[in-house]
């Protein structure tokens, strides 16, 4: 009988190491090969990006320490308001489905939310409409480094991110310098999830994140491998499993990448899943990077050909539409 051997999808892996020690050619061929993933799947592993490893494994180490206390001691970093985007939500706060029309059951994680830590005395950050994007971060007593291992590791980001956008200027067939005035005074937000291992079953539809597209321009992901992780789904419909390696970062597409390419790169949709039943649970730490342009930047379809198939749209309010979508809690409690 014939064998027929399985189709084995998993998302690209681009090495960044000729484009960022390289010259222009190395730096378009870097280039042309994201814009080959972001046309057909919008998610690519990467490697060679430069970050050092020690950075890290100190946020991971750091974030699990805050995890693994008592409820009510995290509580103590979640905001007053509830509509304030920083510090800690529990679970049932959030379901990420909601944003792309869904309306499942809240996802089955907690996490912190945080921002950058400084910003110049300018009108742009410090006006009524700058203090909705540059907010204060809600930093817990316990562990006591967590402040500066994230600031630390927001900057690594913040240079990769922009790196990135440089490549995939050139991918676009920009000016690899494109988007640098749009991106010079982000409000970017990171993330960092915790799926706590799993003792009672799930709902009906409930996953640890229920399938969504990300908002702003990249996401980059770190993770790990463990059951009940990270998948995208591929033009087939299909669901691939994504590697979340704690050494490496797994890179997407936003809506607003997306609309600005006229859907020429793809914002594709993804979710965690729960771990299957009957293997050991554990719990499962990412850490995301939300890069989003400046809060006044216009997304305006950049191309050269056929009608735009999107409206222009500010940055932040493409953001905060997003955000209380997805918001399930109405209240804090
Ligand atoms: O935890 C992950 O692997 C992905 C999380 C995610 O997609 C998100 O928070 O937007
Ligand atoms: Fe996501």
């Amino acid at each position: 009988m014939k064998q027929v051997s399985p189709v084995i999808a998993t998302v690209p892996a681009i090495d960044l190491s000729a484009a960022f020690e390289g010259g222009p050619e190395d730096r378009q061929r870097t280039g042309d090969e994201i814009d080959r993933t972001c046309r057909e799947i919008g998610f690519f592993t990467i490697t060679g990006h430069g970050v050092d490893k020690a950075l890290i494994d100190d946020l991971r180490d750091q974030s699990y320490r805050f995890f693994n206390q008592p409820l009510e001691q995290k509580k103590r970093s979640a905001p007053v308001h509830v509509d304030t985007p920083r510090g800690y939500r529990g679970l049932g706060f959030e379901a990420l489905a909601h944003g792309n029309a869904d309306a499942t059951p809240p996802d089955l994680k907690e996490y912190y939310h945080f921002g950058r830590e400084q910003w110049p005395d300018e009108p742009y950050y410090t006006s009524p409409e700058g203090q909705q994007y540059f907010v204060p971060n809600i930093w817990p007593d316990e562990p006591p480094g967590w402040a500066d291992s994230a600031a630390a590791y927001y900057a690594a980001m913040e240079t990769l991110t922009s790196k990135l956008l440089g490549l995939a200027a050139l991918g676009l067939g920009l000016d690899e310098h494109f988007f640098d005035d749009k991106i010079d005074r982000h409000i970017t937000a990171m993330r960092i999830n915790h799926y706590p291992a799993q003792v009672s079953s799930p709902e009906s539809r409930q996953l640890r994140a229920g399938a969504h597209t990300d908002y702003g321009l990249l996401t980059i992901l770190n993770g790990e491998n463990t059951p009940g992780g990270l998948q995208v789904q591929t033009r087939q419909g299909n669901w691939v499993d994504v590697e979340t390696a704690p050494d490496s970062f797994v890179v997407n597409i936003g809506d607003l990448l997306m609309r600005w390419t006229n859907d020429r790169w793809v914002s594709n949709t993804h979710r965690v899943v729960n771990p299957p039943a009957g293997v050991p649970q554990c719990s499962r730490l990412s850490i995301a990077f939300f890069h989003h342009p400046n809060y006044d930047t216009i997304i305006k379809c950049v191309a050269t050909a056929g009608e735009a198939k999107y409206p222009p749209v500010s940055s932040g309010d493409y953001r905060a539409e997003k955000y209380r979508q997805t918001r399930i809690a109405k209240a804090q409690g």
